[in-house]
């Protein structure tokens, strides 16, 4: 880690609209850091994340990537983001290798667009595929991929335009044990090739060696910043957001067990 801040937001509040979600945010992050964001759902993870990137509105303070506003080419250039859901994977028709094709738009001048095909460019798309264990389904559509293989491909084209910035919103859900292990291992070279990666998670036990910092974002607010080890268990998992019940109704009322008569 070095002291160089690539993500630095001060008083920062994101919403939708005219709505805040998350507000009062102040946080820097430093490059080589390994960050995970926390909290239960609802709490505004992906509305912070997302205002990283320009899609959610910046209402209030300032933030800045890479000494960047952000929302600018160079802070979303800087940025590879694997987004939480896989809506562009079955929404457009399309192969693995052209979905990671497009991590390399930001890395091609407007001027020449024929350059996305170069030869140099088919190569690093094979591989990023190759490395999350892709290589053999890279003309499949990706349509017809399991929600798993998916968010690989997902991870892959983030990784093909090979960011200085991860922000990854929930990149082992619905991934496999073994391949959850390999996307540790591509995490941990990443971070040490200088990387910085933000990961929102709701599994922070298959991060557990990597992640150097946890921060709980819990109705809104950062309700805790520090060492992952010292998030209390109730802060991540109680149930806190607008709109939704406080609580589930427990225990599961007889009209939904087997065992009871009443309408099928
Ligand atoms: N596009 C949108 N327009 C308006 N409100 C939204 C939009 N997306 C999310 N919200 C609202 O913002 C709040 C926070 O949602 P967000 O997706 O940031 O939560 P999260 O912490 O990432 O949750 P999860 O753990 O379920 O992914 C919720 O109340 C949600 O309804």
């Amino acid at each position: 880690m070095s002291d160089e801040p690539v993500i630095e937001l001060r008083r920062a509040a994101f919403g939708y609209e005219d709505r805040a979600v998350v507000g009062d945010i102040d946080l820097t992050i430093r490059r080589g850091e390994v960050v995970a964001v926390l909290g239960p759902n609802g709490s505004g993870k992906s509305t912070l994340v997302k205002g990283l990137l320009g899609l959610t509105e910046l209402q209030a303070g300032t933030a800045r990537v890479l000494g960047n506003p952000i929302g600018s080419r160079p802070a979303r250039n800087g940025i590879g983001y694997v987004p939480q859901r896989h809506t562009l994977a079955s929404a457009v028709k399309a192969t693995a290798t052209e979905i990671v094709t497009m991590g390399r738009t930001v890395r091609t001048p407007w001027w020449a667009p024929w350059r996305i095909r170069s030869a140099g460019n088919r190569a690093l798309v094979r591989e990023a595929l190759a490395v999350v264990g892709l290589g053999t389904l890279t003309d499949h559509d990706v349509a017809t991929l399991s929600g798993g293989q998916q968010r690989r491909v997902l991870i892959a084209r983030a990784l093909a335009s090979r960011p200085e910035v991860f922000l990854m919103d929930e990149p082992t859900a619905g991934v496999d044990r073994g391949h959850q292990q390999v996307l540790v291992a591509v995490m941990r070279r990443l971070v040490e090739r200088g990387a910085t990666l933000v990961v929102v998670t709701h599994e922070l036990d298959a991060l557990a060696d990597l992640v150097t910092r946890a921060i709980v974002v819990s109705g809104g607010r950062i309700s805790h910043d520090g060492p992952p080890q010292d998030v209390a268990p109730h802060e991540v998992d109680h149930i806190h957001h607008e709109g939704e019940d406080a609580r589930p109704r427990s225990p599961v009322p007889t009209t939904f067990l087997p065992t009871t008569g009443g309408p099928r």
